[in-house]
């Protein structure tokens, strides 16, 4: 559905500066109707390869699909055409401050070339009721949460009806029960609608709790893909350090003194660095459940646990 072959981008070079390869030679399959994650370190080069899905962020060299079109073939209006296919929402939100809810959502129906003010009206309301806001069409965004503002996000990016939804850190701006509703809204899209996602995150619960298919990137390349299923089989040992920590049990501190552990955040000195034997995948799915009481670490456990006062998926 969504294809990349030697997918590149480059940024030019600042005074003094080597040329920086945000992209470099990345071929990824995206099958229709699944959710993919792409993880990594700061700087890996996750944004641009989502902005190089719908040419935000046009590739250097490379071919880019989607559902059977060659986007970097096109330009001009045929671009902006098939741009329609594809929603995205950011980790800020972008909504217009001085339109109301509505009026955001009617503005993407505007911007795709939609001319009936009341088809955009209807299926503005349409897209509102996705994720459950109808109830705010008429406030300003100032006056909403952030997790009503990521709603009114996703529902803007879906107005256009589209295929795909590029999700650029989504869920980062918001606390673990506000991300917990919006991941179910996205697994909802998916499910219900048949919507391909494209999730890039720093967070590892969100991989776990919504990813079919993980990518890893390192320097702008991929450099492991598996499915997320595997993260549940027991001796699956992934060979980065993200693939890793996707499999421990999150993040291991020890107090007495003892260094950093396999579940730790890595330190930057290891982004990239080979497996050593003491960051082997020795915490892996098969490990404890949280002992009763503490709060639940993953996404649907949380969703579970709370009555978010975002009010909730359906
Ligand atoms: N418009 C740009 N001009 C120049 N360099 C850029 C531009 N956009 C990104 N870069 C550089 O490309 C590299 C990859 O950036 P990118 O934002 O894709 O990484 P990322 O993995 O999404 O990072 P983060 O998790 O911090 O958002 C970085 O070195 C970044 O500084």
């Amino acid at each position: 559905m969504i294809s990349l072959r030697h997918v590149s981008t480059t940024f030019p070079a600042a005074r003094g500066k080597d040329p920086i390869h945000a992209v470099d030679d990345v071929s990824l399959e995206i099958p229709r109707g699944s959710i993919q994650g792409i993880i990594g370190f700061s700087g890996a080069g996750k944004s641009t390869l989502l902005r190089n899905i719908n040419l935000l962020e046009r590739p250097t060299s490379g071919e880019v699909r989607v559902g059977g079109t060659e986007l970097t073939g096109l330009g001009g209006e045929a671009l902006r055409r098939a741009r329609h296919q594809i929603g995205m929402i950011f980790q800020g939100f972008n909504l217009v401050n001085n339109l109301t809810v509505a009026q955001n959502v009617e503005l993407s129906l505007k911007f795709a070339g939609e001319r009936d003010r009341r088809v955009r009206r209807e299926r503005a309301a349409e897209a509102l009721e996705i994720v459950d806001i109808t109830e705010k069409a008429k406030v300003y965004p100032a006056q909403l949460s952030g997790g009503q503002k990521q709603r009114v996000a996703i529902a803007r990016a879906l107005a256009t009806r589209p295929e795909v939804l590029l999700c650029d850190e989504p869920t980062s701006a918001l606390d673990p029960f506000t991300t917990a509703t919006v991941l179910q809204y996205l697994a909802d899209v998916n499910r219900e609608l048949g919507i391909t996602v494209v999730i890039v995150t720093h967070e590892m619960e969100v991989i776990k709790a919504l990813a079919d298919h993980v990518a890893v990137m390192e320097s702008g390349r991929v450099v492991e893909q598996f499915h997320a299923a595997e993260l549940r089989r027991e001796g699956f040992a992934p060979r980065t350090s993200i693939g890793r920590y996707l499999v421990s049990d999150g993040i291991s501190v020890d107090r007495r003194g003892g260094g950093v552990r396999a579940g730790s955040e890595p330190s930057a000195a290891d982004q990239g660095a080979d497996p050593g034997a003491d960051q082997g995948a020795d915490q892996g799915p098969g490990a404890d459940p949280p002992a009763s009481g503490r709060e639940p670490r993953t996404a649907s456990g949380l969703v579970a646990a709370t009555a978010s006062s975002e009010g909730g998926p359906r």
